[in-house]
């Protein structure tokens, strides 16, 4: 059977925002997603908010070149050693995205694992300072399709959903980290998903 040629759709201009869909092919995506679950070491860190403890409404792992340290809450972090299939995915997502904005190159990723629609992520920019002034990320949906919510921190236009069906890429590119805020809020959907947002982090002193 032929495969339609993959083509990067533009979900807005300025800044630019595209996905990529079937950017995995379905068994790859179905065996990824199995695979993720069992082998990544998952944590649910316990954040403290106006003086109560309170795990985060996800799991997620922190991996990626061990230079790319992130700061979180003063201290520097490492992050864990690039699993064979977390890395293979990102030289792939590498040459997709070159598509686009050629030399972006990625050195970490931050894995999420939803375990059903009750589990979140809330309002934020991913543009700590060590991402640099334009960050440039690309995520990896697999599993339950859940929409991805943006909002303008200018509040001049308002907040729109981004589909993110099973095995799709969202590029992310210069200026929408500065420009716009994103969040995956509960929604009634059913089934696990887990989300690879790729990731260059400047090298950092230790
Ligand atoms: O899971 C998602 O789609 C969002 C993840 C995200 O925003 C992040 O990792 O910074
Ligand atoms: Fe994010």
């Amino acid at each position: 059977m032929s495969h339609a040629p993959r083509t990067w759709q533009r979900l807005l201009a300025s800044p630019p925002l595209w996905r990529l869909d079937d950017a995995l092919e379905t068994g790859r995506r179905d065996a990824l997603l199995d695979r993720l679950d069992r082998e990544i070491p998952w944590e649910t860190p316990t954040l403290t908010l106006y003086g109560r403890r309170h795990p985060i409404p996800r799991a997620q792992c922190w991996m990626g070149d061990a230079e790319a340290r992130y700061r979180y809450s003063g201290t520097s972090f490492s992050p864990t050693p690039w699993h064979p299939a977390v890395l293979a995915l990102c030289d792939q997502v590498t040459s997709l995205v070159a598509r686009q904005l050629p030399g972006a190159t990625f050195n970490s990723v931050l894995l999420n694992r939803y375990q059903d629609g009750r589990q979140r992520m809330g309002w934020h920019a991913d543009d700590e300072p060590e991402l640099g002034p334009e960050p440039v990320i690309a995520a990896v949906s697999l599993g339950a399709e859940r929409p991805l919510r943006f909002r303008w921190r200018s509040r001049l236009h308002g907040p729109f959903n981004v589909a993110q069906p099973h095995g799709s890429l969202l590029l992310m590119g210069p200026g929408v980290q500065a420009r716009l805020q994103h969040a995956l809020l509960p929604r009634a959907i059913p089934g696990l998903r887990i989300s690879l947002t790729f990731r260059h982090v400047l090298p950092s002193p230790a």
